[in-house]
């Protein structure tokens, strides 16, 4: 089941349903967290959000960890209330934050202090981009572990296909360590963290289930082109991936 095109240095992990996939990336997971813990006394995680991680986060959520030394945070969000039934940090605080992981320390993008403004235009981006350079200073980095996702138009975190500053996004000599995208063909401005970030972690997932992402992560394996498939930028350095139909 191993994609054709993969690279040597990226680990394919495939199984037979979402259940084991979830059961067997907690433990993954759980030793690194473990390891870093024993290694620094604090782990950081960053999660993605979507559907796709949601049995993950609720097998992990009851793992016994020294999660008060872990800090959570997110590798994308949209610019919505918190309350927000799209909202990122809502479903990670209602599937992830509980339960044992109740006790992690977790760290948001969305600034509170511009609830109620208008992301639309370009208008607040620099106040957006400086609260959540604060907030990404209080996770413990470099960040222990990266769970990316994937859209079926190849984006990962909020790095989008043809969107305006994606190239800046993905340029890995940039210091920003956020940016504001606002994706032409998917809802809500975005907050995303950039290739900078998400290549400073020493581990990254990538978590993908169903026939139809596989068949994406196969199409982007075809070339290299990241403006159509930023996806692609990820799958050029090591990298486990867990795929379940
Ligand atoms: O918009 C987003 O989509 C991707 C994939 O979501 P899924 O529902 O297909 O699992 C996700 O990785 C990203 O964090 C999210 O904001």
């Amino acid at each position: 089941m191993r994609p054709e095109n993969l690279p040597g240095f990226i680990r394919w992990r495939s199984f037979p349903d979402r259940d084991t996939l979830a059961s067997v990336m907690t433990e993954y997971v759980a030793e690194l967290l473990d390891h870093a813990i024993n290694e620094r006394n604090v782990a950081s995680l960053m999660v993605s959000g979507g559907s796709t991680p949601v049995p993950f986060f609720r097998s992990l959520a009851r793992q016994e960890l020294d999660w008060e030394n872990i800090t959570i945070g997110l590798v994308d969000d949209r610019l919505v209330p918190v309350d927000h039934q799209d909202s990122n940090e809502k479903l990670v605080r209602e599937n992830l934050l509980v339960e044992q992981a109740g006790k992690a320390q977790f760290v948001g993008l969305v600034p509170r202090e511009l609830n109620g403004h208008d992301f639309s235009t370009g208008r607040f981006d620099s106040e957006i981009t400086a609260l959540c350079e604060r907030k990404l200073a209080r996770i413990p980095q470099p960040v222990d572990v990266i769970i990316l996702g994937m859209g079926n138009d190849g984006h990962t975190a909020s790095l989008f296909p043809d969107t305006e500053g994606l190239a800046l996004a993905m340029d890995r000599n940039r210091s920003a360590r956020c940016c504001v995208m606002r994706p032409p063909h998917a809802p809500h401005t975005r907050i995303s963290l950039t290739s900078k970030m998400l290549f400073a972690a020493p581990s990254r997932i990538l978590h993908i289930c169903g026939q139809d992402k596989l068949a994406t992560l196969e199409q982007a394996l075809l070339a290299d082109d990241l403006e159509t498939m930023p996806i692609r930028a990820f799958l050029q350095a090591p990298m486990k991936i867990f795929w379940s139909p």
